[in-house]
């Protein structure tokens, strides 16, 4: 299938998703995935402890917890070295939210293996490992209990996939094969599992300044990026978050120009604080 067919097939099923959302259900779709190993005790008590904490009752009838809907979801997203983690550092000290950053840790040490080294070393053949990985933790991040009135997080599963798994694949880096399992896999859990955002705080900067920000910073994996793939990922957020021309977005989005110095960079969250935190009149 060509990439644009792939694209219009993707947009279609987005459409249908949004008039006529599917009806899966908690007690249907454990049973489905534990069958699949054809262990019905186990697929029982599982679909037991997951009806525990997920119930179907919102509009979209996903997947979605109990209780949480009052709370407000904020994603942090830009370029890499915008400043995200100073942006969530700066709101997890001056007020009371719940701040997550990026599980980069775990893709950098899973039981020993380090698949962000290995991706900037091989993208072709560990794109996919790693692109993998970072699914599965950043939707744990999304369905992890939130502990405050206020989550701050950075990135998201959205970002994984339409800015990520998407260089990769545009670049040619990741085999079409590689690039449609992980699609099925994206769509599948975008599909069934409610992954609720209430705002995207987008840090807008240049690929010039975040290269000089990645250098300083100095992450052994990241030594060896060039400015051209800064600024390949900042054309996919660009026309993903500002031209909106190619994914669709998942909440407002709010843009904050992240070039400054720090100080002027502190002040502008602390003006903006306010459609920040209280994102849902935004
Ligand atoms: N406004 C700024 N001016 C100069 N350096 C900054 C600024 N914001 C962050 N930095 C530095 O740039 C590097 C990347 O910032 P960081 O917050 O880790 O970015 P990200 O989380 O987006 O990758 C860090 O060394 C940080 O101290
Ligand atoms: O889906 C993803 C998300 C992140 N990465 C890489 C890009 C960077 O090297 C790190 C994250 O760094 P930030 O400083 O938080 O931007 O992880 C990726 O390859 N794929």
């Amino acid at each position: 299938m060509s990439f644009n067919c792939f694209c219009i097939r993707n947009m279609r099923r987005f459409a249908t998703w949004i008039s006529s959302p599917p009806a899966v259900s908690s007690s249907r779709l454990m049973p489905a995935i534990c069958n699949r190993f054809a262990d019905k005790s186990a697929a029982v008590r599982r679909t037991r402890a997951f009806s525990n904490h997920f119930s179907t009752e919102r509009v979209s009838r996903k997947l979605v917890r109990n209780g949480e809907e009052k709370k407000l979801v904020v994603c942090i997203e830009g370029n890499i070295a915008s400043g995200k983690t100073t942006c969530l550092e700066y709101f997890s000290k001056t007020s009371n939210i719940e701040v997550l950053t990026e599980p980069i840790c775990k893709w950098r040490n899973v039981r020993g293996h380090n698949p962000l080294a290995l991706m900037y070393q091989d993208p072709t053949r560990w794109g996919i490992t790693l692109q993998t990985y970072v699914q599965l933790t950043m939707l744990d991040r999304h369905l992890s209990t939130i502990s405050a009135p206020v989550r701050m997080m950075e990135r998201s599963i959205f970002s994984a996939k339409y800015i990520f798994v998407e260089n990769l694949y545009r670049s040619r880096k990741m085999p079409e094969v590689d690039f449609v399992v992980l699609s099925e896999w994206f769509e599948w859990i975008t599909e069934n599992i409610a992954i609720p955002v209430d705002l995207i705080v987008y840090l807008q900067s240049s690929p010039e300044i975040c290269h000089a920000r990645l250098k300083e910073r100095c992450r052994e994996e990241e030594k060896i990026i060039p400015l051209e793939y800064l600024e390949a990922i900042h054309q996919l957020y660009e026309d993903w978050l500002i031209k909106k021309t190619s994914f669709i977005i998942p909440a407002p989005v709010l843009v904050i120009s992240a070039d400054s110095d720090l100080p002027t960079m502190l002040h502008q969250y602390e003006e903006n604080r306010g459609k920040i935190l209280g994102a849902r009149n935004f």
